[in-house]
């Protein structure tokens, strides 16, 4: 049986790649029973230029993608994880999650800088409260910027760029991102999650479809066949972590989750950091999974999520709508 299958996808370069990335990925699982479009989807964050907060948050990139599989004019949509609102998709299923990246986030900073070398006072960009808070907890004289735009417009305002004058030190950005574009060049620190914990998500791909597909047809088999198991569960329970915080994907949660070695044990860690880089929170939670591994992972973000409400951490950041 021969399948077309058209792959929804944004239009910015880093989509762009992360969709290829995808596309080749099923063409060679479909083992020559699909053929592959790929369909460009223009969404409100790509039209408006206002900061990502008073758009409502990232989940503006995948609405008109999410439309679009539902509508039929695609069957496969691809997402940046951490864009995906932890609420369910009526009518669609997580078709798959690849191997994930390096969940880092990382500087990128004029004259190969690090954090700790940056001058007094320096201007840093980032459009994200978490990397805000993270910054200014471990650097509470900086100076950061809220800044928004694609990869490339982010890292040509940093001084000392080819692409301009630049007016700011330094942007933080995933490196995830910077590797699929081919610009791990720009890095002069990866962070280690002990001082910038990354997004809920963050580094994994989501490959989404409409529910219901047939267990036997050719995309639903590459789709099995693309799917990273230790990389599913790790961003089930990072994503449980954060809807049971309730926050959405602007707010100062970071949380990394690993499988280990031995395919049964997941770790969980997270953070929850002041808006000011005043106070942070940390907790780490780890669970055995039994034969519902994916039951298990979300039970652990739950749980994990509760001890940090426990501690405080709706206080902590200013949460306390979200109760
Ligand atoms: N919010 C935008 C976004 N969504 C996913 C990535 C990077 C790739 C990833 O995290 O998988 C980025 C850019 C960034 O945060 O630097």
């Amino acid at each position: 049986m021969l399948q077309h299958v058209r792959v929804g996808t944004r239009a910015s370069a880093l989509a762009l790649t992360q969709t290829g990335h995808v596309v080749d990925a099923l063409a060679v699982l479909g083992r020559g029973d699909l053929t592959l479009e790929t369909v460009h989807v223009r969404t409100e964050g790509d039209r408006l230029t206002g900061s990502l907060q008073s758009l409502g948050g990232t989940g503006v990139f995948v609405a008109a993608l999410r439309d679009a599989l539902l509508d039929g004019r695609c069957d496969v949509a691809v997402h940046s994880l951490k864009d995906l609102p932890t609420g369910e998709a009526d009518g669609l299923v997580l078709g798959a999650v690849p191997p994930r990246e390096d969940p880092a986030d990382a500087l990128c900073a004029r004259d190969g800088l690090t954090l700790d070398l940056l001058p007094p006072g320096a201007r840093v960009g980032t459009g994200s409260p978490r990397r805000a808070a993270q910054l200014l907890a471990a650097r509470p004289d900086l100076d950061v910027v809220d800044i928004r735009g694609n990869v490339d417009t982010r890292l040509g305002r940093v001084a000392g760029s080819a692409a301009g004058p630049g007016d700011l030190d330094a942007v933080v950005l995933a490196r995830a991102g910077l590797a699929r574009l081919g610009r791990l060049d720009a890095v002069t620190e990866a962070f280690g999650p002990d001082v910038m914990s990354p997004a809920p998500g963050q580094g994994a791909l989501a490959v989404e479809v409409r529910a219901g597909l047939d267990p036997e047809e050719p995309l639903a088999r590459a789709l099995r066949a693309l799917d990273h198991r230790p990389t599913h569960l790790a961003v089930l329970a990072e994503r449980a972590l954060l809807g049971r915080l309730e926050a959405g994907c602007a707010a100062p949660i970071g949380a990394t989750a690993c499988l280990a070695d031995d395919g049964r044990t997941l770790l969980l860690d997270a953070v929850i950091v002041r808006p000011d880089g005043g106070a942070t929170l940390r907790r780490a939670l780890t669970a055995t999974l039994g034969s519902d591994s994916a039951a298990d992972a979300r039970a652990l973000g739950a749980r994990l999520a509760d001890l940090l409400l426990d501690a405080g951490a709706a206080d902590l950041a200013a949460l306390g709508a979200a109760r």
